[in-house]
């Protein structure tokens, strides 16, 4: 799927008008939400909110003046994407704790007049998703086409499911899980610890010109690792040695992975604050909608269809960690797809396998519908035809049924390649007497799934398209099949 991009945008900031009440039972005043919006203009039924990851932030799509690289998820959305902002109103905040234009402990503190530093409240994803409703329904948005969201992003979109049931019709999660696992907090515990014993971290009351850097550096490179995978660090790194760019243990050579993680490092520390690094990781590490017993029990209340995506390399958020969710939206009879979307960038893969990212939220997003696939033109008969003429019909049209019609052309019946085989073998000769006359059928903007399912609960293989009555179309479960395989 390709598309356009959303072209020059700029980050927009709203201040709540009331205080977050949050999960531990602070409260944070003078919220300011950092945000960008793309598309149409918000419409009950219209409105995509896209949650980022650790660390992301509103730009999600199009172009800030005089930046070399497009907002983080611009592959997915825009004209004619995923996200397709051309059929919808997307919307990107940056989270509380954040350090891209939402309140965070680099924000000045209304009380002291310095940044809030350490004394900024704890919080969580579900905190994060607070703030994020008050934000729009202070817009006057009060329910959403969809929440997507990958890896920190999915853990918002879960949270929005059982937080707010029903206020989001379509729920995407991807790579993503329901709790973080010992070994996420394992890795955000030597991230934190890497900051925290920076000398210049001054128990959180840095100078702003004077941050952790080397800290916080380390805790990305360590982190950046994690969202690789054995087999790209392979492809894009090797063992090859290249020119030392600094330190490197006095050696005059450095490999090459070294040197991009430096990279990675120095350029994270130019656009991240290494507290809200903190608060960020800690509120990852915190997020648990097992805590009430199981998955299942954490995800009853949801009520919304959910596409669960896991990528096939994801060694820090393992397929399982998907499937466990899926299993129990599953047991809870909840509408819930689940792809593995077959990956060598491991985790970060959400981020730049843009073609399948597309295809797979764009078909959840906007499933295909019967009038994609149907057969246009398909042959029809009178009622007031033999059943001769129709056995003649669907031999030179190749079919093997054939929606039955008024002289005034609405539908009146359907008659199959067996009806005519029993009528042969009954010596029956009318139309009348063989056809079914309750048919079922469909309209040209029904979803495939709902076609199928229909297909499948009555046992039938073909439905009449239906519009005012007329037959636009005919559907088969042959055409359903095709699809299926070209997936
Ligand atoms: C998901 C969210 O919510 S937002 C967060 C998304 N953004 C980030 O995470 C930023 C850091 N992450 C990344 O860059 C991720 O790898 C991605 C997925 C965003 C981008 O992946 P890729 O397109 O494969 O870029 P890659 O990871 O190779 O990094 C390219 C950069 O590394 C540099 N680089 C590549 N190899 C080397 C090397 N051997 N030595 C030094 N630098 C190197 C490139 O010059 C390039 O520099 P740039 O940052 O100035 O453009
Ligand atoms: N690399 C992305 C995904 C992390 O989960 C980020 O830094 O946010």
């Amino acid at each position: 799927m390709t598309g356009g991009s959303v072209g020059d945008v700029v980050t927009r900031y709203h201040t709540l008008r009331s205080p977050l009440h949050l999960e531990s039972g602070a409260v944070l005043g003078n919220v300011v939400i950092a945000y960008e919006q793309y598309g149409c203009s918000p419409a009950p039924g219209n409105t995509i909110l896209v949650c980022h990851a650790l660390s992301g932030d509103a730009h999600a799509a199009g172009m800030h003046k005089g930046d070399k690289h497009p907002g983080w998820w611009d592959g997915v959305i825009g004209p004619g994407k995923a996200l397709d902002t051309d059929r919808y109103c997307v919307i990107a905040t940056n989270v509380i704790g954040g350090c891209k234009g939402s309140t965070g402990p680099a924000s000045i503190n209304p009380e002291t007049k310095l940044p809030y530093g350490p004394d900024f409240p704890v919080i969580t994803i579900r905190d994060m998703v607070a703030a994020q409703h008050s934000f729009l329904t202070e817009l006057g948005i009060h329910d959403l086409y969809a929440v997507v969201g990958g890896s920190m992003g999915g853990m918002q979109s879960l949270q929005w499911s059982v937080e707010y049931p029903g206020f989001a019709r379509r729920i995407v999660v991807i790579a993503a899980a329901g709790y973080s696992t010992p070994m996420h907090i394992a890795f955000g515990a030597v991230g934190r610890a890497a900051i925290m014993t920076d000398p210049a971290w001054k128990g959180g009351r840095y100078p702003m010109d004077e941050k952790p850097d080397h800290g916080l550096s380390l805790a990305r490179m360590m982190a950046h690792i994690t969202y690789l995978s054995d087999q790209s660090m392979h492809k894009k790194f090797g063992r090859r040695l290249q020119e030392k760019t600094e330190y490197g243990y006095g050696f005059e050579t450095e490999f090459s992975v070294e040197s991009y993680l430096k990279h990675q490092g120095r350029s994270f520390v130019q656009r991240f604050d290494p507290n809200s690094y903190l608060y960020i990781t800690k509120a990852i590490d915190y997020y648990d909608l097992t805590r009430n017993g199981s998955l299942a029990e954490g995800l009853e209340g949801a009520d919304a269809k959910f596409l669960i995506l896991s990528v096939s390399t994801d060694w820090l958020y393992p397929p399982y960690l998907s499937e466990e969710i899926v299993m129990a939206l599953n047991s809870l009879g909840k509408d819930v797809q689940y792809t593995e979307v077959m990956s060598g960038f491991g985790h970060d893969g959400f981020l730049l396998e843009d073609d399948q990212m597309n295809y797979l939220i764009g078909r959840f997003l906007t499933p295909l519908t019967v009038e994609d696939i149907m057969n246009r033109d398909p042959p029809t008969i009178c009622g007031c035809a033999t059943i001769r003429a129709a056995a003649a019909t669907m031999i030179e049209r190749e079919v093997n049924h054939l929606p039955v019609l008024h002289t005034d052309g609405t539908l009146c019946g359907i008659v199959t390649s067996w009806d005519i085989a029993k009528a042969v073998a009954g010596e029956h000769v009318k139309l009348d007497e063989i056809m079914t006359k309750d048919v079922l059928s469909v309209s040209s903007n029904d979803t495939l799934r709902d076609a199928a399912r229909i297909l499948d609960q009555h046992h039938i293989s073909a439905l009449p398209v239906v519009t005012g009555g007329k037959v636009v179309g005919m559907l088969t479960s042959e055409q359903l099949s095709n699809i299926v395989e070209r997936r």
